[in-house]
């Protein structure tokens, strides 16, 4: 059983009992605003993170949804790259590929990833790149408010620290305003060196859905999400607050764990 409410404005939180019903659930959403998007846009824009995300959505490649969604209409983007080989066990896109990208039916060439034969600093400006001409040619929506690409969906993980995805608590990059896709050789989390969207370009998102599970996060679940006044450190998930777009939480009961205030409506 599910329980899910409004905790700040636009945000919503949904906490399951178990990784599966999490799971099934976050196939579901995913399946839902998939459907609704190609109905109004004919693509759909994802982007994904890394890390426990990635199999959380096994599910997606199982029945109903290997049937049911138009997966020739996804265009399909990673929020974050390791700057690895493709092939690399440290590679978010071999994480997808692995857990549920090998077995959906997508067109190849609707899969962009980053060219791995690229230093960290190109890697991120060709990347951008592509993104531009994909916003030029209208396959990805663009903010009227920020002039940023406005992806479908933005999924993302949260690190115990509260990083999403390579935007690390203090780090300059939180500060990048200009660049769509920007570059690390500093990450506290390894390997070092990663590309990310930037904090604009995950807020200009129509969607936003976090996905974090297991008690070792709960305490920084609880500084994302409840208000804690002045004193909160930097916490780059309580930073996401889609500018014209909806944010979920997907969370398990020992994520949920500590936080603070009623959560309404059981579903
Ligand atoms: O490339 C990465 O490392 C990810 O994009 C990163 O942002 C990840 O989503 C979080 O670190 C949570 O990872 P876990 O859910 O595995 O803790």
């Amino acid at each position: 059983m599910a329980l899910s409410g409004a905790r700040r404005d636009g945000m919503e939180l949904r906490i399951h009992e178990s990784l599966e019903e999490l799971s099934t659930d976050l196939a579901d959403y995913i399946s839902d605003l998939s459907e609704a998007t190609i109905k109004e846009r004919g693509t759909f824009c994802i982007a994904i993170s890394g890390g426990s995300l990635v199999s959380l959505m096994r599910t997606l490649s199982q029945a109903p949804y290997i049937k049911t969604i138009e997966w020739a209409k996804w265009h399909i983007f990673w929020v974050d790259e390791r700057v690895v080989a493709k092939n690399h066990a440290d590679s978010n896109y071999k994480l997808a590929k692995d857990n549920f990208l090998s077995k959906i039916p997508f067109i190849p060439s609707h899969l962009h990833s980053i060219n791995d034969s690229l230093t960290a600093e190109k890697a991120a400006n060709e990347y951008e790149f592509v993104i531009r001409q994909l916003v030029r040619t209208r396959v990805v929506g663009v903010s009227e408010i920020s002039d940023c690409p406005r992806f479908d969906l933005i999924l993302l993980g949260m690190g115990c620290d509260g990083h999403v995805a390579s935007l690390f608590p203090n780090h300059s990059v939180l500060d990048e305003e200009n660049e769509w896709v920007s570059y690390i050789i500093d990450s506290p989390k390894p390997p070092p060196e990663r590309i990310t969207f930037t904090l604009p370009v995950i807020q200009s998102s129509a969607n936003v859905a976090v996905v974090v599970t297991g008690s070792n996060k709960a305490d920084m679940v609880h500084l994302a999400i409840d208000d804690v006044g002045p004193e909160c450190p930097s916490v780059p998930a309580k930073m996401i607050q889609p500018i014209n777009g909806k944010l979920l939480w997907f969370l398990d009961e020992p994520a949920a764990s500590k936080l603070g205030g009623a959560t309404q409506n059981s579903v």
